[in-house]
């Protein structure tokens, strides 16, 4: 089932919390919303779930306008993050309940809803478990029951909204690659939320990144982490180093840097911001554009080694981040002066994003010479 949302505005008081949001969303497709507490992501899955209805706007499945259709006429399953069993009832009983409710001449027979429960529960790699309570599962299986239940109805639409926000960091990670391998079998369009970057690039075919109630940037999970729209995604989706620097003649410079770290056509002159992941940053080979930094802290943390270092000309304190085996790290002494080439960034504008079309050419355009190294990684 195809999911077309349009210009959906929803307050709560005076306050917006989703402020104008288009998506499009294919059928079969599994969608990350990600974004900051408060960005909206809850409310944008309730809205489609049609457990809030929105102050304008439309939501399409399959081309259908359901903001006039109740809950249950959706026909979605939603999952949350604490798993609402009933506790009264055995795994299987749980899953079948949604059948149980069913109109009378929907309700399949009570053979049918058990074999139905049964399947959904081998699905979920719990077969054998039926008769057990609640109480009687793990954390990370009583929300796989949770996701059966909501598989029991055949949804249109599955929601699922932070479903393993609630579990240590090692189930989670099991459970996501479960998820994404059920999601492969059956096929649902699925939206989830998450605030968890790394969840959402995992798992996701494309992630919807939000901040105060709009969208921010819709893309693959390559797309939003290698070319991201605006300072806002990149700062969201990792460690961020912030460079000021300056467009002038075409040429991008770390402020104060000697000579150009890239070329860039189009851009206006002006200042600028280099974003730069700490794991993006190398020590410079002679002859490669570079601009120098003192080195002011070294530290290993298991397999990685982070360095604090400070630009000399712009006074800007950034991180390096490098694996401890890596032929860099030996220079990286407390005290040291050395030159730093950037492998991957991104430029903004101060104050206003320059247009993602743009962005490619940063480094498309980069001299010949720093685009081989920036390959060479
Ligand atoms: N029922 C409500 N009444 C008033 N304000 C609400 C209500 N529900 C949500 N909000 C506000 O709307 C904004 C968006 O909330 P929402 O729950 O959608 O955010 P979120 O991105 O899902 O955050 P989190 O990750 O913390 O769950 C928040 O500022 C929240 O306080």
């Amino acid at each position: 089932m195809d999911i077309q949302i349009r210009n959906i505005h929803k307050g709560f008081g005076s306050f917006p919390a989703l402020a104008g949001v288009d998506l499009d969303i294919a059928s079969g497709e599994l969608i990350a919303l990600l974004g900051p507490s408060g960005s909206g992501k809850t409310t944008l899955l309730r809205t489609i779930a049609g457990l809030e209805f929105p102050d304008t706007g439309q939501i399409l499945f399959g081309g259908e306008d359901t903001v006039a259709l109740p809950v249950q006429q959706r026909r979605v399953g939603f999952v949350f993050q604490h798993y609402a069993l009933f506790r009264h009832m055995t795994i299987l009983e749980n899953v079948a309940f949604g059948l149980r409710v069913r109109p009378r001449h929907e309700r399949p027979s009570d053979k049918d809803i058990k074999r139905k429960a049964a399947e959904l529960l081998d699905l979920v790699q719990l077969g054998g478990l039926e008769a057990r309570y609640p109480t009687q599962l793990s954390g990370g299986q009583r929300q796989r029951v949770a996701l059966a239940r909501a598989l029991a109805i055949e949804p249109r639409v599955l929601l699922l909204d932070e479903p393993f926000g609630a579990l240590d960091a090692k189930v989670r990670k099991d459970l996501r690659r479960w998820l994404r391998e059920l999601h492969d079998k059956t096929g649902y369009t699925t939206i989830f939320v998450t605030h968890d970057q790394e969840e959402a690039l995992e798992l996701a075919d494309r992630v919807v990144v939000m901040s105060r109630g709009r969208i921010e940037q819709v893309g693959s999970t390559d797309e939003v982490y290698e070319n991201p729209a605006t300072p806002f995604v990149f700062d969201f989706l990792g460690n961020t180093n912030i460079l000021p620097g300056e467009v002038r003649e075409h040429h991008i410079y770390v402020n104060g840097g000697p000579q150009p770290i890239a070329d860039t056509a189009g851009h206006e002159p002006g200042p600028i911001d280099i974003y730069v992941r700490p794991i993006d940053l190398r020590i410079a080979d002679a002859g490669v554009p570079s601009f120098d930094v003192d080195v002011l802290s070294t530290q290993r943390t298991g397999p990685v080694v982070r360095c604090e270092a400070r630009a000399v000309t712009s006074g800007a304190v950034i991180e390096i981040e490098l694996p401890h085996l890596h032929h860099d790290v030996p220079a990286l002494k407390a005290g040291a002066r050395v030159p730093l080439r950037l492998s991957n960034f991104s430029v903004f504008a101060r104050g206003k994003p320059i247009s993602r079309q743009a962005l490619p050419d940063v480094v498309a355009n980069a001299p010949a010479e720093y685009r081989e190294r920036a390959r060479a990684g």
